[in-house]
C-alpha cells in the first residue's frame, strides 16, 4: 500500500477520534460549522458517494414508505450475509421481517457494480420546551447506500428504480392479503361508501381445483401473461386490467376459482355487493378506493342486475300509475330497495375512464345463467375471457380424489368413470361424498367414500331417467291436448282446417 495513503488514513482516524471526544462539549452552532467543513474535506478525499434514506421523513410519527421498501429489498440479502440482525413484525404481514442491526453492512451487486448498504443511528439535538433542559437528543435511523462515483449515472437511472420495484414486490409477497366487502349489517348505520375488510385466508389453489387440466393450464397461462404485461398494456394504450366471466351451474367451482386466482396472483379480493350500493356515484367512489393488485368480484351478477332493473321499473310503475309515490303502502326502507345502480353505471365501473386508475386489476363476474346477461356487459374488452365451469368430468374427479383421499387410482375408478360419462354431478357433490368421516384416509375409508360416490352417481342417473320419462309424458300429453283441441275445432266446423277436411271428405 502507498505509505502516503496509510498516513492519510491514520490522520483521518485520529481526527475522527478527537472529534468524537470534543463533540459533546461544543456549542451547537460551532458543531454544525465544524461538521460542514469536515464533510467538505471528506468529500474531497473520498471517491465514494453516499445516499441516506431516513426512517422518518416528513410526517413525524409515520415511517417513510421508501425506508420500508428498502428494508424489504435488503431482507433476503441481510438474512444471508449480515451478522447482527433484528426482527420485527411487518405491517400487514404475518411473517417476521429480518433487517440488519445498527452499524451492520450488506453488499449488493447490480449490472457488475458493487453497492454497500449500511444501517445507522443519528443523534440530533432539538430545542425543548422543558425549563430544565435547553436541548433534547433525538435518535433517528437511516439506511446509507455507498457506491463509487463512477456509478452515479447507473444509480440514478436504473439501480434505485430496481431497488424500489424489487422491494415493493417483496412487500407484496409478504403482506397479509385482505378480503374487502362493501355490504353491511342491515341494522348498522355505517356508510357503505367504504370498504371493510378481513384477512383473506381461503386455501383454494389451482392444484386443488377440479377441472379439465388443459383448460386449467390455459387460465394459469393467461393470468401469468397478464401479471407480466405492464409494459405491453402501456404500449398498446390499454388500462392494465382484465375481465373474466365465470359461468356454470351452482357448485361447479366459480367462487373456488376466484380464491385460487387470488392466491396464485397474490392479490387482494374486493367482493362488491351491488345491491348494497346506493347509486352510480357511490359505485364510482368505491371504485376509486380499490387499490392495485386486486380482484374485483361481482358474484351472481344476473340476480344483482335483475334486482336493480326491477327496482327502477317498480319505482317508475308506481309513479306512472297514480303520478304520486306516496300512495304506496308504508314500508320499512330497505337498502336494496333504494339502490339505483344502472346497467350503464356498471358498464362504466368495469370499463369507463375511472376504471383505469390503480391498474393491475382483475374483474370477475359470475353467473349461473349466462344467457340472461346483457351482451354489452360480457363483450370482449369488458369480459376478456369467458370460462365455463361445468359438471364433474373424470379428470376433475381424479383431482378431487387426490385432494380428499390422497389416491391416484383405485379398482372402483373404472366404475366411476363410466357413471360420470352417463350422468351429471357437480364437483361440490363429488367433494361432499369424498370427504372421509374420520380425519385419516385409510383403505377402509377410501372404499367407503368411493362407494358413497357410486351410490350418489347411480341415484343421480335414476333421477335423470325419471325426469326424462316425465318430460316425455308431459310432451306427449301436450301434443295430445293440441290434437284434441284441433279435433274439437274441426267438429265445431268453425276452423279453416276442419272446413277443408270436411270439404275433402265430401269430395
Ligand atoms: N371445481 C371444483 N374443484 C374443487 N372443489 C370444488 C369445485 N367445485 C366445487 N367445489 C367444492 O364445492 C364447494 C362449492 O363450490 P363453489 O362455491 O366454488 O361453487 P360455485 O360455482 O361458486 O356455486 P354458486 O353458483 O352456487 O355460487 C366448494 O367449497 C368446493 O369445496
Ligand atoms: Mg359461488
Amino acid at each position: 500500500m502507498d505509505p502516503r495513503w496509510a498516513n492519510t488514513g491514520s490522520t483521518l482516524a485520529s481526527f475522527m477520534f478527537i472529534w468524537a471526544v470534543i463533540r459533546p462539549y461544543l456549542p451547537y452552532r460551532l458543531e454544525s460549522i465544524v461538521a460542514k467543513y469536515t464533510a467538505k474535506i471528506f468529500r474531497f478525499l473520498d471517491p465514494n458517494i453516499q445516499l441516506k434514506i431516513h426512517e422518518y421523513a416528513g410526517e413525524r410519527f409515520k415511517r417513510s414508505e421508501v425506508f420500508l421498501i428498502i428494508q424489504s429489498y435488503l431482507a433476503a440479502n441481510t438474512s444471508q450475509s449480515a451478522k447482527r440482525l433484528k426482527a420485527e413484525m411487518g405491517k400487514d404481514s404475518d411473517n417476521l421481517l429480518i433487517s440488519m442491526d445498527e452499524h451492520e453492512q450488506v453488499n449488493d451487486e447490480f449490472k457488475g457494480a458493487k453497492f454497500h448498504w449500511s444501517y445507522h443511528k443519528s443523534t440530533s439535538r432539538a430545542p425543548t420546551t422543558s425549563p430544565f433542559y435547553s436541548e433534547q437528543e433525538e435518535q433517528r435511523h437511516y439506511y446509507c447506500l455507498t457506491f463509487h462515483k463512477r456509478h452515479r449515472q447507473l444509480v440514478t437511472d436504473c439501480y434505485l428504480h430496481h431497488v424500489v420495484e424489487q422491494g415493493k414486490a417483496n412487500k407484496v409477497k409478504n403482506r397479509q392479503r385482505r378480503l374487502y366487502t362493501n355490504s353491511r349489517d342491515r341494522y348498522s348505520f355505517r356508510s357503505t361508501k367504504e370498504w371493510s375488510h378481513v384477512v383473506f385466508e381461503h386455501p383454494a389453489t389451482f392444484q386443488t381445483l377440479a377441472m379439465d387440466p388443459e383448460k386449467k393450464g390455459e387460465i394459469i397461462e393467461d393470468l401469468t401473461t397478464f401479471r407480466n404485461a405492464k409494459d405491453y398494456y402501456a404500449k398498446i394504450g390499454k388500462a392494465w386490467k382484465r375481465g373474466y366471466l365465470l359461468y356454470g351451474p351452482p357448485g361447479t367451482g366459480k367462487s373456488t376459482m376466484i380464491a385460487a386466482m387470488a392466491n396464485f396472483l397474490q392479490f387482494d379480493v374486493y367482493d362488491l355487493e351491488l345491491t348494497a350500493v346506493k347509486d352510480n356515484m357511490e359505485l364510482r367512489k368505491l371504485l376509486i378506493e380499490i387499490t392495485s393488485k386486486s380482484i374485483i368480484v361481482l358474484e351472481d351478477i344476473d340476480c344483482s342486475l335483475d334486482m336493480s332493473v326491477k327496482r327502477t321499473d317498480k319505482a317508475k310503475e308506481s309513479k306512472d300509475k297514480d303520478g304520486d309515490e306516496k300512495k304506496d303502502p308504508p314500508r320499512r326502507p330497505d337498502r336494496e330497495e333504494i339502490s339505483k345502480v344502472t346497467l350503464s353505471g356498471l358498464l362504466n365501473f368495469i370499463d369507463g375512464l375511472w376504471s383505469a386508475c390503480g391498474g393491475e386489476r382483475i374483474i370477475v363476474i359470475t353467473t349461473n345463467h349466462v344467457e340472461k346477461l346483457d351482451a354489452a356487459l360480457i363483450r370482449r374488452g369488458r369480459m376478456d375471457k369467458h370460462i365455463e365451469l361445468s359438471y364433474c368430468s373424470f379428470e376433475g374427479f381424479k383431482v378431487l380424489a387426490k385432494n380428499y383421499l390422497d389416491i391416484d387410482s383405485h379398482p372402483l375408478f373404472g366404475n366411476i368413470q363410466q357413471l360420470l360419462e352417463e350422468t351429471t354431478i357437480t364437483p361440490a357433490d363429488v367433494a361432499e361424498n369424498l370427504m372421509p368421516r374420520s380425519s385419516l384416509a385409510t383403505e377402509g375409508n377410501v372404499t367407503t367414500c368411493l362407494g358413497n360416490l357410486i351410490h350418489a352417481l347411480q341415484k343421480a342417473k335414476e333421477e335423470a331417467l325419471r325426469k326424462a320419462e316425465e318430460e316425455e309424458i308431459r310432451l306427449k300429453a301436450e301434443q295430445n291436448g293440441e290434437t284434441t283441441l284441433m279435433d274439437n275445432k274441426g267438429k265445431k266446423g268453425d276452423g279453416e282446417i276442419g272446413n277443408n277436411e270436411n270439404r275433402k271428405s265430401i269430395v
